[in-house]
């Protein structure tokens, strides 16, 4: 029997890529609302308890509304806001997090899809905490630009209007509060939250989140090649997330956000200095790809009991 689908929001930046990834799936039956009911709050409750998965892809207040409309009990939720990443009674939507989480997703009714910057940060910082090579309370600092969608239907009108883009590049949550740290402290491991830098670039798509670490402070004074042995081993086989060897990343000078593209792809990279004393991690995605869409049809693939990269642009 084919599997239910209806995206909440269907027709802004995230859901119409998700919906891109689900045409010519015939496993899946994909139910819309046309342009006048799209909003509408009967039409919605009908559509999300008809389906079997629902991807929200609204604002945090419309996703928790959404939320409280669903009274069938077999229709499951993937929300890609940030209204219930850290909530109680939800799963957190990174199947690479840790061994053994891919399985507990499967059996989830309530998915929180990550936020695209904690996709990035989690991928390179997880696999060290669980190594044991970066201490759980370790003053860790995360910085990178994003691709102006990341900022939704809104930012992509300011980037994108007559007048010229607003900004070349422009550094941002300078408050140290910005939403996606609560999810990175908690499903990192970490004791305390990390500093964290964003910019936002005048590029549509993609991102560089970067970890500096001095390893001369930290204990056992790991090296690059330590690091980057755990993330390989962490994402082994992975046909998403790639770790680069270390010998092809010492020969790059630059990692360009044009060169993310359009990919559900996650590419790690580590740079070690000559001395062995510090090291640059450096994680590259779509903020639409794995950092949104991708990961949302990836977790409805294996809520579903699908192949798990069914429809992905890999
Ligand atoms: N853009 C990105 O890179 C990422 C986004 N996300 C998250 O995904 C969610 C969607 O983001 P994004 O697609 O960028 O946002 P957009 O603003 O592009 O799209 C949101 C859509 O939701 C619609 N909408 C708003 N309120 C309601 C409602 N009450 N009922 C039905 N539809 C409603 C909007 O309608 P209208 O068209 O009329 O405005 C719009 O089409 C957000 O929570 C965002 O934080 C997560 C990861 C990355
Ligand atoms: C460039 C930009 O503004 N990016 C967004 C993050 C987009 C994202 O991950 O979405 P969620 O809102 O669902 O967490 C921001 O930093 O708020």
């Amino acid at each position: 029997m084919n599997t239910k689908v209806f995206i909440d929001g269907g027709v802004g930046t995230t859901g119409i890529e998700i919906g891109e990834r689900l045409a010519n799936r015939p496993e899946l039956e994909l139910l819309t609302l046309d342009e006048a009911n799209r909003k509408n709050t009967e039409a919605r409750r009908d559509a999300l308890n008809a389906a079997d998965v629902v991807i929200l892809c609204l604002p945090d207040d419309a996703a928790r509304e959404a939320v409280t409309l669903i009274d069938n009990p077999h229709t499951r939720v993937i929300d890609a806001s940030t209204a219930h990443r850290v909530a109680d009674g939800w799963t957190y939507g990174f199947p690479e997090l840790e061994p053994g989480h891919r399985e507990k997703l499967a059996g989830a009714r309530y998915v929180a899809n990550p936020g695209c910057w904690p996709t990035g940060f989690l991928a390179l910082v997880r696999p060290l905490v669980l190594a044991g090579l970066l201490p759980t309370d370790w003053p860790v600092t995360v910085s990178g630009a994003s691709g102006y969608s990341g900022g939704g239907k809104a930012m992509i009108a300011q980037f994108e209007a007559d007048g010229g883009a607003p900004t070349a590049f422009h550094s941002y949550g300078l408050s140290l509060t910005h939403k996606h740290i609560p999810e990175m402290t908690r499903y990192a491991g970490l004791a305390y939250a990390p500093i964290f830098a964003p910019a936002v670039a005048n590029v549509y798509r993609g991102m560089l989140v970067e970890v500096p670490l001095h390893l001369r402070a930290m204990p056992g004074q790991p090296r690059a090649p330590d690091l980057h042995a755990a993330l390989s081993a962490a994402y082994e086989g992975s046909s998403i997330v790639n770790v680069v060897p270390m010998a092809e990343s010492a020969s790059l000078s630059q990692v360009r956000i044009e060169n993310v593209g359009a990919t559900d792809r996650l590419t790690l990279f580590v740079f070690g200095s000559p001395a062995g004393d510090q090291a640059r991690l450096v994680a590259t995605l779509d903020n639409l790809g794995k950092g949104a869409a991708g990961a949302a049809v990836q977790n409805l693939n294996i809520l579903a009991g699908l192949p798990e990269t069914a429809g992905l642009r890999l």
